[in-house]
């Protein structure tokens, strides 16, 4: 393993957001290695169990379908997770109610000022890795914005998810600077809150694969 959790040779993608089958389809042929699914009412890019069960059912193995919360009822979260392989804690969730899931999970941490992310890093210890995402008061997530990725230790306890306002252009850069496990996207690879843009997702990919062979973490 490399720095912030890496395996050696590939950074990992995670297209965020996944609403429509076709989008589903493309994701997978672009070579995601995880699709998010948004289970929050309150996003753009809500679905509701029906659907997510349908989109799942379109996920072929070996490809991680994630389910993302914000501070979800329990019940939500054990009826999605029927379909899903991990939970993806995007609000104000505690260590202990992550862990009360019973399902691996990832957190999503909000890079807002003041948050001292090794000792976060302890407090979500049991996480499979941690999602670093930008912060805007009053927005939970996808707010298609960037952060200063030089915060960002370059020795975590946990590997890191970069995500926040990347793009096609500008995800190589990211890697360069953050050397992150896996990077995130949402709505850097949409023409509109919820649709996925087949052209996008494939350059995004091919622009973390140049990034990948610039990589000197291994
Ligand atoms: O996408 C949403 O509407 C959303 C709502 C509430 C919490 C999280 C949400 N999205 C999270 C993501 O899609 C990504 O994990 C991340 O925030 C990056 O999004 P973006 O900046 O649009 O690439």
């Amino acid at each position: 393993m490399t720095e912030h959790g890496r395996v050696p040779g590939r950074t990992r993608i995670k297209f965020c957001g996944m609403t429509r089958p076709e989008d589903v389809d493309a994701a997978v042929a672009a070579g995601a290695d995880a699709l998010g699914f948004v289970l929050w009412p309150g996003s753009q890019r809500a679905v509701d169990l029906a659907r997510l069960a349908t989109l799942a059912a379109r996920v072929p193995a070996f490809v991680t379908r994630v389910g993302l919360f914000v501070d979800p009822e329990p019940e939500l979260v054990a009826r999605a997770a029927e379909h899903l392989d991990l939970l993806q804690f995007h609000g104000e969730e505690s260590p202990a109610i992550c862990a009360a899931a019973g399902h691996p999970w990832i957190k999503a941490l909000r890079m807002r000022d003041g948050l001292d992310l090794p000792a976060a890093a302890g407090d979500y210890h049991q996480a499979r890795a941690l999602l670093l995402d930008a912060y805007r008061p009053g927005l939970p997530g996808g707010t298609g914005e960037t952060f200063d990725w030089s915060r960002i230790p370059a020795s975590l306890a946990k590997p890191v998810i970069l995500a926040g306002g990347l793009t096609p252009a500008n995800v190589a850069e990211a890697i360069a600077v953050v050397r992150p496990y896996a990077v995130d996207v949402s709505g850097g690879i949409e023409t509109a809150p919820g649709r996925k843009d087949a052209a996008l997702m494939a350059a995004f990919r091919q622009a973390v694969r140049r990034a990948d062979e610039c990589r000197t973490d291994g």
